[in-house]
């Protein structure tokens, strides 16, 4: 079953039922299992998974190593930098114009790759290398699992034909570490507001404000998103019908994401799940993020039995790497799969009919 967690996060509107992120144990049976995984996904493209088989001291390790270098002084940490896509980011997203409030490590994951990267990022690099490298794997064997899942769920012919994706050693999949720093505008009584700008002191009268944006609304371009946090809120995912669902958090397990290639995997069955990190807290959030990929000139077209006369191929093929040069072309929250999306003679013709 897909089980909504408790009620302290349910939300309720005129227009929706209750809503709930489901909760998925994997160690239930197996069949029962993959049904709940493609049901998550299908209805929310976001679970969290519970029992799965990742050590306690793997997810330390990592955590130590991020604490400890966000704790460095900002010349220390600037020398990782700046993320041009990889290494130490600071409140830049990407490279169009996108800001958070927040500092960030982007690593490919490739083990050399992280090995050169933490000769600038750690006193002991190979302490930090050794701590990343353990992470990706369990991440991988994780990541591993669900697709597995998702495979025996939708009944395609191969059970490894998604996971597969991700287990070339020239996958291009990717980890973050972000730390989120507490921002607290709104509600500081004792706080000075005459040096504030106009829209500043606005902001502070009204919480509706792009003052607490952590991460910005968006998508994941890749497959699968694993998600782990410390005990700090701030993630909230979209609905299918725009509503926002906040995340609580739960550092002992992982939360799980549909990317945009997922999407196009399943003709549009799933579909990537829309979300964003706002700071409104007291204290700092820090997540880790494992961006399943697959090599860059890889194909991502529709699986085969994804695809029928009755439910045709919704995307035009393209490379792994072509997407990313998309993505990289575009904002953070624009949707770029509708750049791939197959316009259909039903659409034309109703276009055309329309005055
Ligand atoms: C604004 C951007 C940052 C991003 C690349 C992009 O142009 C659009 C997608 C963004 C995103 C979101 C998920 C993680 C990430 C690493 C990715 O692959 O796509 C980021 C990119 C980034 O931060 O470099
Ligand atoms: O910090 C989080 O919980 C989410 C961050 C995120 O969405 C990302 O890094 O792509
Ligand atoms: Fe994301």
């Amino acid at each position: 079953m897909v089980a909504p967690c408790p009620t302290s996060m349910m939300v309720r509107t005129k227009k929706t039922k209750a809503v709930g992120v489901p909760t998925i144990d994997l160690s239930l049976e197996r069949s029962k299992l993959s049904e709940t995984v493609v049901k998550a996904c299908e209805e929310y493209g976001f679970f969290k998974v519970v029992n799965h088989s990742v050590a306690k001291e793997v997810i330390s390790r990592l955590e130590e190593e991020g604490t400890a270098f966000f704790s460095k002084t900002t010349s220390e940490k600037r020398q990782a930098g700046p993320a041009n896509p990889f290494g130490y980011g600071c409140r830049n997203i990407g490279p169009n114009g996108d800001m958070g409030h927040l500092e960030y490590l982007l690593l490919h994951t490739n083990p050399l790759s992280v090995s050169e990267r933490s000769q600038t990022i750690a006193s002991d690099p190979t302490k930090f290398s050794s701590a990343v490298n353990d992470y990706i794997e369990a991440a991988k064997g994780l990541t591993c699992e669900i697709l597995d899942l998702v495979a025996e769920g939708l009944w395609v012919q191969d059970n490894f034909s998604l996971s597969n994706l991700i287990k070339d050693v020239h996958s291009d999949s990717l980890l973050r570490i972000n730390q989120y720093p507490p921002v607290s505008l709104t509600g500081n009584k004792n706080s000075d507001t005459s040096k504030l700008e106009p829209h500043q002191l606005h902001n502070q009268n009204n919480n509706n404000n792009n003052n607490n944006i952590g991460f910005g609304e968006h998508s994941d371009p890749q497959i699968l998103t694993i998600m782990r946090s410390n005990n700090v809120d701030g993630l909230q995912i979209s609905t299918h019908d725009g509503l926002w669902i906040p995340v609580p958090p739960d550092p002992n397990q992982f939360f799980v994401m549909v990317g945009d290639a997922l999407q196009v995997l399943t003709n549009g069955r799933f579909r990537s799940v829309r979300h964003r990190v706002l700071t409104n807290t007291t204290k700092a959030r820090m997540s880790m993020m494992y961006f399943a990929a697959p090599p860059l000139n890889w194909w991502i077209t529709p699986l085969p039995k994804m695809v029928t006369p009755l439910n045709p191929t919704l995307f035009k093929p393209f490379t792994w790497a072509q997407y990313k040069q998309a993505a990289y072309s575009l904002r953070l929250g624009d949707t770029r799969l509708d750049l791939f999306k197959i316009q259909r003679q039903r659409d034309t013709h109703l276009a055309s009919a329309s005055p």
